[in-house]
């Protein structure tokens, strides 16, 4: 019987497992024999009425699902967000409600353009999610571990992405269509997350030991109604460490799970990893005066105008029980975000919004929600219009009505809410916009000072930088080579012609090496 309230479940119908350990068949019937099979005879021919059999073999070929698409390979631990610091002038989420309060997090760590066996420790950037399960539902920052995107014409990221993937002929991982894609002028734009991700930075010797940034712009805003643009950076309590390019190629051979084993075993030790939080901040008045968009998320906002505030700490310690239950089927999404923090205006992130709730619903299945690691436990979800579809679990609402209307009583917090008067006002004719590279300088100007001001400080970095590039685009055909170098020129030309040296270098060794 229906209560009328919430959803009707049946308690003789769990998916508990049998806890006396006697095996059986999915249908819970004993299997006494697991490995014999029904023939005729000893040594004849297998019946079809050996339905264990079956089932063992069909189960078996339907055990893998759909890898991501990108960021196929990643591992992750469950932990805390602690509050450490007020930030209840900036955000009215619930999450951020009093200094000390604790929300359950799961984070997943991942690379982004090799599939799910590949090595752990190749150059790519890292991605850096993590699920908030706060009582106003989940929250997503889905992040990765570069301050940077490499575009910001939504529409080229399945370019892009087919780029850092395999050949469609040979099937092998190709510089000429990685290095064609980044140099085309109108690509260029990437230069600046090009040189994050072949500083060493694209090599973290572990995901403990690297930062996570929002790098798009979202707006927070307060419980009064004013908002404000927020970037969050995510920063290592381990420190910032690296591999060589050497060291991680050599990892990649010796073992290509390098990365997942340091991060399990740190956490199985006691030795939880942890992360202070901070954001950034800015008006609507102060971005109408930045020499770039605030939506360009090619660039960084100097720390200098805009500082670093503390707001709290993420520590992971907690590794998973099962990997497939809990970090394979977790589903991230941009869009899945709480009261008070919303998505900006930036196109790729607007498109975020959409793709990812797509993918889930395409690698998980339309009711994806309701596998155990993406339930919004700490909050529950009541939504009688929302039912049906495959693999529903969880008792669909009983004999809730399958609509709302009057005729039952809801409730809608949200209107409680203040709303913002003041907002962003657009206007304009709906055109086509492409968004390409600026012919002028501009997307060069950070990427330039990375070089000339930061990695200058840190020693062997310059170098690192050079050898880097010149190593991989030694794999690329000669005119793609003189394109990669005059694209760096652009930032630097010192860096231009040791890349040349290097690759040149790298060239004479593939040489001597095929001799063999
Ligand atoms: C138009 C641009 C983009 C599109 C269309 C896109 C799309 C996707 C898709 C389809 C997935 C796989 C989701 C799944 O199967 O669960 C994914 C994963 C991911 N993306 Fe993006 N992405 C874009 C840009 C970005 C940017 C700018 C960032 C970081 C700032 C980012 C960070 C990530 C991360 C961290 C994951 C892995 C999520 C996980 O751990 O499950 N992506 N992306």
């Amino acid at each position: 019987m229906s209560s009328g309230k919430g959803k009707d479940t049946d308690k003789t119908n769990t998916y508990e497992v049998r806890k006396d350990r006697v095996v059986t068949n999915v249908q819970g019937n004993p299997i006494n024999e697991p490995f014999a099979t029904q023939r005729i005879g000893k040594h004849g021919p297998l019946l079809m009425q050996d339905a264990n059999l079956i089932e063992v073999l069909a189960r078996f070929n339907r055990e893998r699902i759909p890898e991501r698409n990108p960021h196929a390979h990643g591992s992750g631990a469950f932990g805390y967000f602690e509050v450490t610091d007020d930030i209840t002038d900036i955000c009215g989420s619930a999450m951020f409600s009093e200094i000390g309060k604790r929300t359950r997090c799961l984070t997943r760590f991942s690379t982004v353009g090799g599939e799910k066996g590949s090595a752990d420790t190749a150059r790519d950037p890292r991605g850096f999610s993590t699920k908030f399960y706060t009582e106003e539902g989940n929250l997503d920052w889905v992040y990765n571990n570069t301050p940077v995107f490499f575009i910001r014409d939504p529409a080229k990221f399945p370019h892009f992405i087919h780029t850092q993937k395999r050949n469609p002929q040979t099937n092998l991982k190709d510089a000429n269509m990685f290095w064609d894609f980044l140099t085309t002028p109108e690509n260029q734009v990437a230069i600046h997350q090009v040189m994050i991700l072949f500083s060493d930075r694209g090599t973290p010797a572990s995901y403990r030991t690297m930062n996570g940034y929002s790098g798009h712009t979202y707006k927070w805003s307060n419980k009064k109604g004013d908002w404000h643009y927020v970037q969050v950076h995510i920063k290592s309590d381990q420190g910032i460490e690296n591999f060589t390019n050497e060291e991680a190629v050599k990892l990649a051979g010796e073992n290509p799970d390098f990365v997942q084993k340091d991060l399990f075993e740190n956490i199985e030790k006691g030795n939880a990893p942890s992360w202070t939080v901070y954001i950034q901040t800015m008006t609507e008045e102060e971005s109408k005066k930045l020499p770039f968009s605030v939506f360009d998320l090619t660039k960084v906002w100097p720390h200098k105008q805009f500082p670093l505030r503390r707001v709290g700490k993420l520590v992971l310690n907690e590794n998973p029980k099962n990997f497939f239950a809990q970090v394979e089927q977790a589903a991230f999404a941009p869009s899945n975000t709480v009261p008070y923090q919303e998505a900006s205006a930036d196109p790729v992130l607007q498109s975020r919004l959409f793709a990812y709730s797509d993918a889930h619903r395409y690698r998980l299945g339309a009711n994806f929600n309701q596998i155990p690691v993406n339930c919004p436990f700490a909050s529950k979800f009541f939504n009688p219009a929302i039912r049906d579809g495959p693999m529903n679990v969880d008792g669909n609402f009983g004999s809730e009505p399958n609509y709302l209307a009057q005729d039952k009583t809801y409730q809608y917090i949200q209107q409680a809410r203040p709303i913002q008067q003041h907002q962003e006002v657009w206007n304009g004719p709906a055109t086509p916009f492409h968004w390409a590279t600026s012919p002028g300088d501009i997307d060069f100007v950070q990427p330039r000072m990375l070089y000339r001001n930061v990695l200058s400080k840190q020693p062997g970095q310059q170098k690192n930088l050079a050898h880097n590039v010149g190593v991989h685009v030694a794999n690329a055909c000669p005119e793609i080579q003189k394109r990669v170098l005059k694209m760096f020129a652009k930032v630097d030309q010192e860096l231009a012609s040791n890349i040349a040296k290097e690759c040149k270098a790298a060239m004479i060794h593939a040489e001597s090496r095929a001799k063999l």
